[in-house]
């Protein structure tokens, strides 16, 4: 099983809010929109992780102690756990998006997410995260192909969990 994060970066302006979504230049999910993260590395905390990939992938710096747990996310492949992801949200960052060899940065306005261009799960779970909700999903895919090959067939969404002891945790 692959443990992984995703972190949403989010802004206030005059205008409304935005999340910073990369589009992904390669690896899992490969020209999609998604947020900054990726997979554990080894000893690493997902709060660890989550704080790297995002500032490997869009050169942002974010404490530790400022990213919300937001999601807990099961992706199941032909029966099988493939991915556990840890999803965060903040406000809390510093610098500027700069583009990578693993991504390209995009403010969104949180109402025009581009869900069409991403994984078929996010619309489910997403729309919570940006609105401030916690969310533990579970989302099946089949087919016997890669993750980003195959079908989305079923998916259990709950709302309003508690991620309090996960903060204790350093998840
Ligand atoms: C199945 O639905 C998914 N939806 C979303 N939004 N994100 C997903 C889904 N499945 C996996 N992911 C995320 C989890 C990770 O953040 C990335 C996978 O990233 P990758 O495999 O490229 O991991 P890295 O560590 O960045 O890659 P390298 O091995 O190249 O360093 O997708």
């Amino acid at each position: 099983m692959i443990e992984a994060t995703l972190c949403f970066p989010l802004r206030d302006l005059e205008s409304g809010t935005e999340v910073l979504l990369i589009e992904k230049r390669r690896g899992l999910g490969e020209g999609w929109y998604n947020g900054p993260g990726g997979k554990l590395e080894t000893g690493e905390t997902p709060r660890e992780c989550a704080v790297r990939e995002t500032r490997e992938e869009v050169g942002l710096e974010v404490d530790p102690r400022d990213l919300e747990k937001a999601a807990e996310l099961t992706f199941l492949l032909d029966g099988a756990i493939h991915t556990f992801c840890h999803v965060y949200r903040t406000t809390q960052f510093a610098g500027e998006p700069r583009e990578s060899p693993e991504a390209r940065p995009e403010w969104v306005d949180v109402d025009d997410v581009p869900y069409e261009q991403m994984w078929e799960d996010d619309q489910l779970w997403l729309p919570h995260v940006l609105a401030g909700e916690t969310v533990a999903g579970e989302f099946q895919f089949e087919g016997g192909k890669p993750l980003d090959e195959a079908a989305f067939v079923d998916h259990d969404i709950e709302r309003g969990v508690s991620f309090d002891g996960a903060a204790r945790a350093n998840e």
